[in-house]
């Protein structure tokens, strides 16, 4: 799937053709091969262009043929015989060349792009490297430091960057082949020796081994246990050191380790669940591809503290007209001030003009009468949340979305407040929500089609990853956590420390233990919520133990720092201490332990020994138990919505798939046989007992994540 003319009398054109993104699969790549040599055997070509079909040059390998047998020409050899061309070979780069894609670029002599194309190495993104020659031709051709930044990273650069970089000779804003036919033309006939990328030497760099060793330092910390960023500097320190010949084959070595790890499989299945996610369908039928969204305006934000004002500043940044309602005018005047502030960071960052002039500030809800969405982040307080619902009924156009950013209280319950229940759905952002990829659209019974795909299409405007999910408590993302939170806690009950779990969590990939997490966010925001449940504080039922709510377990430790005004990092103690209030740096606090200790004493609790394994086992496994319930539940509709949930909003590592990946990647039977003994030995805890789709999964032998849906439709038909 290349296509072959001759054009302008003297240049051969090929183009690349493999709809949607013309990647390299095993056809594209015998087009290639067939065409270039076809290009090569014409006496009456003088030069070759490669371009793409439909404004993209090229995304890359396809992903799809990885893991399974390779066929087809590989792409080593055939750059190999680009680059070792006698006619100059031009590539003209429209879209993105990514990956193979700038791969196959850098085998060309030339590259010319249109200025609004992109250009990467994003194999690290999913646990590879550039291993067609990538790693080794990028540092000689923009120098080992910028090589190791774009390969170790990933990052897409834009056609000015890369002309600035070296790795295109020209950038064009007009018809990109018609410019490199052109460019093509004019070097016909020129000697190629200084072209060849791979004959260059590597741009000198004083001490190759202290920067290597210092990238090396840098990537190891951000990588969190990734393998890949770590084998992408050791191939980039090869090109620098070794010549060409020995640099590739060090390059085909790492990448064989690589290429059949877990964490590749887990990174390539994350990008495909990202995309999955987006062709959303929930059980009233409605989906992606036949629900149109409605055009949106002008929208409103209402109530702008925390969220408020991160939604407020991710609308205006994607160019949307916003109003936002405050109930007071020192609020409004407050959060203007700190709107105002964040957008013009935003730009600094950018180097764009802040979007201060597509927001205007209200005390007044009649203002809303002609909005056509509306985001309200009151204070999570049903009885209040009701009330605003009510007013926006009354005062609002017909057909305005009214959408919650509750973090868990009942969609369904506040869309009953509406003439319009079916313009009701969540839209539950993560804090900071200018900031946080995640976003949940949760859906009611009764959500319309156009609301859902409003909703959807919002967060994509927004940049967000949107996650459609149905209502409960917590909905997908919280509800999971709730099972994580409660049993960290239990395991200081038990004999662990807030250090230990923490190191655990972060071992295996979490940016930040579960107990500095919680430092962060304000142990306060969870007791007011207990409390309102009655789970905590005066209204518990006297008489009931401390450590026993509604028949089963349950963990006051929370609830005691609390009432000891130990809220985290905004007071300076919590399950840590911090040199000041407002604090960001966790230190072990002896006072703690002494805490636990004397909790245990009084509870009749004897410390025993817990290791990291167990710390992950009760967490994790509880969480994925969790998880396979919403399966079951239908409130989500796969693996890959939970996963991308997790990855995108609670810092699960990218490089270990997200919760349900991964327990398919530790084997289904063995979370099965731990959870049966977590059960067993905490038969109080009824949340760790296996829940049933888990099991009915290990009966059908444990089949691939990616099946796991033809299950739960048959679990669902039987229910
Ligand atoms: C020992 C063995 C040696 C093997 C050596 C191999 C070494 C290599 O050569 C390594 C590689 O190239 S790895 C691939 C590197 N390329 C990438 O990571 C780019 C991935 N794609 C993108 O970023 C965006 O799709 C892109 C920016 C391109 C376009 O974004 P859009 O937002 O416009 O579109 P999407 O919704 O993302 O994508 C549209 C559809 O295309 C599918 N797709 C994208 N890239 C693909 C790719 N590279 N391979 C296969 N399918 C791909 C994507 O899944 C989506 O599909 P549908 O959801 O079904 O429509
Ligand atoms: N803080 C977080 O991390 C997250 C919070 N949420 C949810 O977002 C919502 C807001 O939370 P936060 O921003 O943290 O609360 P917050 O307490 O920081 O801000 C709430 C704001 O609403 C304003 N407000 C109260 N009643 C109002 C009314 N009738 N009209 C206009 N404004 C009114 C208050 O003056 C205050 O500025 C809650 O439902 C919360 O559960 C969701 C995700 C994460």
């Amino acid at each position: 799937m290349a296509q072959y003319s001759r054009i302008s009398g003297s240049v051969g054109l090929i183009t690349l053709s493999n709809p949607p993104v013309n990647a390299l699969s095993a056809a594209v790549r015998q087009g290639i091969v067939d065409t270039v040599e076809k290009a090569l055997g014409d006496p009456q070509v003088k030069s070759v262009v490669i371009c793409g079909q439909d404004g993209i040059f090229c995304g890359g390998a396809d992903i799809k043929e990885f893991g399974k047998n390779m066929s087809g020409p590989p792409l080593i050899p055939m750059i190999h015989t680009i680059e070792c061309a006698t006619k100059p070979m031009v590539a003209a780069i429209e879209g993105s060349a990514l990956g193979g894609g700038l791969e196959l670029a850098l085998g060309c002599h030339y590259r010319i792009a249109h200025s609004k194309a992109r250009l990467g190495l994003p194999e690290v993104t999913l646990g590879l490297l550039p291993a067609a020659g990538g790693s080794q031709r990028l540092p000689r051709l923009i120098g080992v430091p910028a090589a190791l930044d774009l390969i170790t990273t990933g990052r897409h650069v834009t056609a000015a960057e890369a002309l600035q970089l070296g790795i295109v000779d020209q950038v064009t804003d007009h018809a990109t082949v018609d410019a490199a036919v052109k460019f093509a033309l004019s070097v016909a006939g020129k000697p190629l020796d200084t072209r060849r990328i791979s004959t260059y030497p590597c741009p000198h760099v004083s001490d190759v081994d202290a920067l290597c060793e210092n990238v090396m330092q840098k990537v190891r910390k951000s990588a969190h246990g990734a393998i890949a960023p770590i084998a992408c500097v050791q191939a980039v320190r090869a090109a620098a050191t070794l010549p060409y010949t020995q640099g590739m084959e060090r390059e085909k070595e790492l990448m064989a380790t690589l290429y059949t790890s877990g964490q590749a499989r887990a990174l390539q299945y994350s990008f495909f669940a990202q995309r999955a996610v987006s062709k959303w369908r929930i059980p009233s039928g409605a989906r992606w591809d036949t629900s149109t969204p409605r055009p949106l305006h002008k929208v409103a934000v209402i109530g702008l503290g925390t969220m408020g004002r991160g939604i407020t500043v991710a609308l205006a940044q994607a160019g949307l007209p916003v109003i936002t309602v405050e109930t007071h005018e020192k609020q409004l005047m407050e959060a203007k001030r700190a709107v105002s502030d964040m957008l013009n960071r935003g730009a600094k960052r950018r180097g764009v003009a802040p979007p201060l002039d597509k927001i205007s500030y209200s005390c007044n809800l009649q203002d809303l009468a002609d909005v056509d969405l509306v985001i309200e982040a009151v204070f999570e307080d049903m009885t209040l949340k009701k009330k605003v619902f009510r007013q926006l009924s009354a005062v609002c156009k017909p057909g305005t979305l009214l959408c919650t950013n509750t973090s868990g209280l009942d969609v369904d319950q506040l869309a009953s407040q509406s003439r319009n229940p079916e313009l009701v759905v969540g839209m539950h952002f993560f804090a900071p929500a200018h900031v946080m990829k995640l976003l949940e659209v949760v859906y009611g019974p009764q959500s319309s089609p156009q609301a859902v795909a409003t909703a959807m299409q919002l967060g994509k405007k927004m940049g967000k990853v949107s996650v459609a999910v149905g209502n409960c408590r917590g909905f997908v993302g919280n509800r999971m956590l709730k099972l994580y939170t409660e049993q960290a806690s239990f395991l200081l009950e038990e004999g662990a420390t807030p250090d230990l779990v923490d190191q655990a969590i972060e071992e295996f990939g979490f940016p930040m233990g579960v107990f500095k997490v919680s430092d962060l966010s304000g142990l306060d925001v969870g007791w007011r919520i207990r409390k309102e449940e009655k789970l905590a504080g005066l209204s518990v039922a006297s008489g009931q133990s401390t450590r026993i709510r509604e028949g089963r377990r349950y963990s006051p430790l929370a609830d005691l720092l609390c009432e000891q005004g130990r809220f985290g990092q905004k007071t300076g103690r919590g399950w840590y201490q911090y040199d000041k209030p407002g604090g960001r740096v966790a230190r072990s606090d002896p006072w703690l332990h002494h805490f636990l200790e004397e909790y245990r004493a009084q509870h009749g609790l004897v410390a025993r020994h817990i290791d990291h394994q167990e710390v992950l086992e009760r967490c994790l496994y509880a969480m994925i138990n969790e998880g396979f319930r919403i399966l079951e539940d239908g409130i989500a509709a796969g693996p890959e919505d939970i996963d991308v949930i997790y990855v995108f909003g609670y810092g699960w590592p990218r490089h270990r798939g997200g919760p349900m990946f991964y327990s398919g990647m530790v084997g289904l039977e063995k979370v099965l046989e731990r959870l049966e003994h977590y059960y067993q030995a905490h038969p109080d805890v009824p949340h760790l007992q296996p829940c049933r789709l888990l099991r009915r999964l290990v009966a059908r032998g444990s089949p691939p994540v990616h099946k796991w849906r033809e299950v739960i439709k048959n679990l669902h038909s039987q229910l």
